[in-house]
């Protein structure tokens, strides 16, 4: 009793530390302190100033200090949902050469007094892992409380723009530290397997120049890094910062550091295999680097591969409406796959893992594996984020590179295939999009919208019909629901009574040219729409179009006499087991008439110049469909008599084919009974 009144007495904050911040950080911290006082006891005479002294990274400072000293050209990242454009010193080439300038010179200069680097203090790796667990996570512990208490920019969180005194956060932690840390490193271990073994272990020698080359390469296209999603969208949290300060240092240098004391040779002949394969791979994965980053700059005007480069010019909208535009290449090896280019960046990585051999050892491969599960989800997660970004350009993109890293084997699922939505969606996607609308009817509304009563007015509309999606994907499946919610929302903030917006926007994409093919008059697009309807499931299998048959049908004009007005009766197919259309047209019987409406008066206007009429005659439920029966008043000059008004409307759930139809049909089959 009195555990429950103290419960209801503490107020949200206190509890959420009570329960969540003392333990995490209890689970965070015990277990290492148990290490550092065991270290102190026996490495530190038991001293915790002679700890502390160790654990200080003095190498840290000077990293900084060049980052800010070094001059290099001003370069830009990706701009942010909000306009931001991030700006950027491109001086980490520089830094990167004087570092390991310095790092040479000094080797020379210990090596002249009887020393190496391996032998001072600072080269003691154990000492420099066990610093920089706790720096790094106290680091990042430090930038979770700037973020709550003093963000950068509006932008924190999701730019990569993190300042603290002016040092873009992630740019110090990746490239600056991690990846020069990881350099000096390789350096160190080739050093101290040579101290050792008194030779150059071939193997050795094999991994080191690889990884130096590649570390190299990324140092020169540093600029290009600051456009990735690691600078775009990755916080400065755990994943990045711990994960660049302290996870980079050990993990990526595991197999130059299994190979000090491991040291297999590996002969000549895999030497310059090896060798070989791995320079070919680092080349590919900078070749394909560079022609993304080539096709930006020269905005898609340029030759790949000797070929004038395909490109998607996608455009997608900030967060403030401003729209912009962007280049997706699908050329070279951007054609072969998305992200075609991690395979030689996993090749490279086993060439430099497989001169540990294949001794059944399994630390030298666990980078190599690692690696594997990063890129393939990373490439799942840039699949994601451009799909956001870029909507129905990204689909395109996909639809002419549809291999995900592998080409011919990372097929899109069947499912998807098969009904020729866009490629890439992913399974949540797909389960969404099963039996739903396409987004071209949502489109039409939303250009309509837009252009008639402007951006703010899209916007409330959409607020009013809540709806998440701020742009549709012309072959991407919505529910069905959303047509009319955004038809209602619509009539009610600007009057709009029909569903002229439709064949307005058909036209615009040059869909009305196909509606004029149908015949010259107004009659024989109502005789034909159905036709029409049943040739669009060529290209959208889905499509669940409304039946329109003519029951009556009579002249009208002067010189044909009296007018005698036809009668188009209008079924909307609304199957049983598709009953979220049928409710929706039950919800709103007056707005699925007023939207089929203002179609039919749009299209004669558009398309034939003719005033039409149109009166709802009668509606009703009929079984599976909602049946509408409209009276059309025009001029219908091209009438000439014949017309059959039988007309039948068969449930295709319940319809049996008569088998005289059938042979008549099909002259040439094999009929098989249930029991064969
Ligand atoms: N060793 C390691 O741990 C890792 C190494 N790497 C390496 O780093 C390098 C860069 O990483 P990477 O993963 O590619 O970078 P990203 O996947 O982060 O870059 C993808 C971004 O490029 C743009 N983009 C995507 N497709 C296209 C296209 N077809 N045409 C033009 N732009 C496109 C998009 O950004 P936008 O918004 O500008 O359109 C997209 O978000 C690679 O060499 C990779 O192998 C990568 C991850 C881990
Ligand atoms: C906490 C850990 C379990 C995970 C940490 C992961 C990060 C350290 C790495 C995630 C993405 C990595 C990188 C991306 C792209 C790069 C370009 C390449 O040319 C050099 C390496 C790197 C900068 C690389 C570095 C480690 C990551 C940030």
């Amino acid at each position: 009793m009195a555990t429950k009144q103290l419960k209801q007495a503490e107020g949200p904050l206190v509890q959420f530390i009570n329960r969540t911040v003392i333990p995490l950080l209890l689970i965070l911290l015990v277990p290492q302190s148990v290490m550092y006082l065991w270290y102190a006891s026996v490495h530190c005479q038991g001293s915790l100033t002679e700890l502390a002294d160790r654990l200080t990274n003095r190498g840290g400072p000077a990293l900084v200090l060049l980052m800010l000293l070094v001059p290099g050209r001003t370069c830009y990242g990706t701009e942010t949902p909000t306009g931001h454009v991030p700006e950027y010193k491109d001086n980490g080439f520089a830094c990167y050469l004087i570092t390991m300038a310095t790092f040479l010179a000094g080797t020379v200069y210990l090596k002249q007094r009887g020393l190496t680097p391996t032998k001072l203090r600072m080269y003691d790796y154990g000492d420099f892992l066990a610093s920089m667990i706790l720096l790094s996570l106290a680091f990042c512990l430090l930038l979770c409380v700037k973020g709550v208490l003093a963000p950068t920019s509006t932008d924190h969180g999701r730019s990569g723009n993190y300042l603290i005194c002016g040092i873009d956060i992630k740019v110090f932690t990746n490239c600056r530290f991690g990846l020069t840390v990881w350099a000096l490193a390789v350096a160190v271990f080739a050093l101290k397997s040579y101290e050792l073994h008194g030779r150059v272990v071939d193997g050795m020698a094999v991994t080191a120049a690889l990884q130096l080359l590649y570390l190299t390469k990324f140092f020169w296209w540093e600029a290009g890094y600051y456009r990735t999603i690691d600078i775009i969208t990755d916080r400065a949290g755990f994943y990045i910062c711990w994960g660049c300060l302290c996870f980079v240092p050990s993990f990526y240098t595991l197999v130059s550091l299994f190979m000090v004391r491991q040291p297999e040779p590996v002969g000549p002949a895999w030497t310059a295999a090896l060798l070989g394969f791995g320079l070919a791979s680092l080349a590919v994965n900078y070749w394909s680097d560079w022609q993304k980053q080539a096709a930006r700059a020269a905005d898609g005007q340029l030759n790949i591969w000797g070929r004038p480069a395909r490109v998607i010019r996608a455009k997608y909208s900030l967060e403030n409406g401003q729209e912009r535009q962007s280049v997706l290449l699908a050329s070279g090896f951007w054609a072969v796959s998305r992200h075609f280019h991690y395979i030689p960046e996993l090749s490279l990585t086993l060439c430099w893992s497989a001169v540990c051999g294949t001794g059944c050892h399994i630390i030298p491969y666990m980078y190599f594996a690692f690696l594997s599960v990063l890129l393939f989800h990373r490439s799942f997660r840039d699949d994601k984020k451009c799909r956001d970004k870029y909507g129905k350009y990204w689909s395109e993109y996909c639809k002419l590179v549809p291999y995900k890293i592998v080409p011919f084997l990372s097929r899109p699922p069947a499912s998807i295939k098969a009904s020729s939505f866009p490629t890439g969606s992913n399974f949540a996607e797909a389960a969404e999009i099963v039996e739903t609308m396409y987004g071209i009817l949502l489109e039409g509304v939303q250009h309509y919208l837009e252009h008639t009563y402007g951006a703010q007015a899209w916007a409330k509309i959409r607020e009013l019909a809540e709806c998440r999606h701020p742009t549709f994907e012309t072959r991407r499946g919505y529910n069905e629901h959303l047509l009319m919610q955004l038809f209602e929302a619509a009539s009610s903030l600007t009057g709009l009574t029909n569903g002229c917006f439709f064949v307005g926007y058909l036209a615009k994409y040059g869909y009305d040219k196909v509606l004029r093919v149908m015949g010259r008059h107004l009659r024989d697009f109502y005789h034909g729409i159905d036709n029409l309807h049943e040739h669009l499931r060529f290209s959208y299998p889905r499509i669940r179009p409304p039946t329109f048959i003519v029951a009556d049908e009579s002249p009208t004009g002067a010189e044909r006499g009296p007018a005698v007005h036809p009668k188009v009766l209008q079924a909307a197919l609304t199957p049983r087991h598709h009953s979220r259309h049928a409710d929706s047209v039950q919800d709103s019987p007056a707005r699925l008439p007023a939207l089929r409406r203002g179609q039919l008066y749009t299209i004669a206007r558009v398309l034939y110049q003719l005033e039409l009429d149109i009166g709802l005659v009668d509606s009703s439920q009929q079984g599976a469909y909602s049946l509408y029966v409209y009276e059309l008043r025009f001029d219908n000059v091209a009438y000439s008599g014949e017309h059959s008004t039988a007309y039948r409307i068969i449930d295709p759930d319940s319809y049996v084919v008569p088998y005289r139809d059938f042979i008549t049909l099909f002259p040439y089959y094999l009929a098989l009974d249930r029991s064969l």
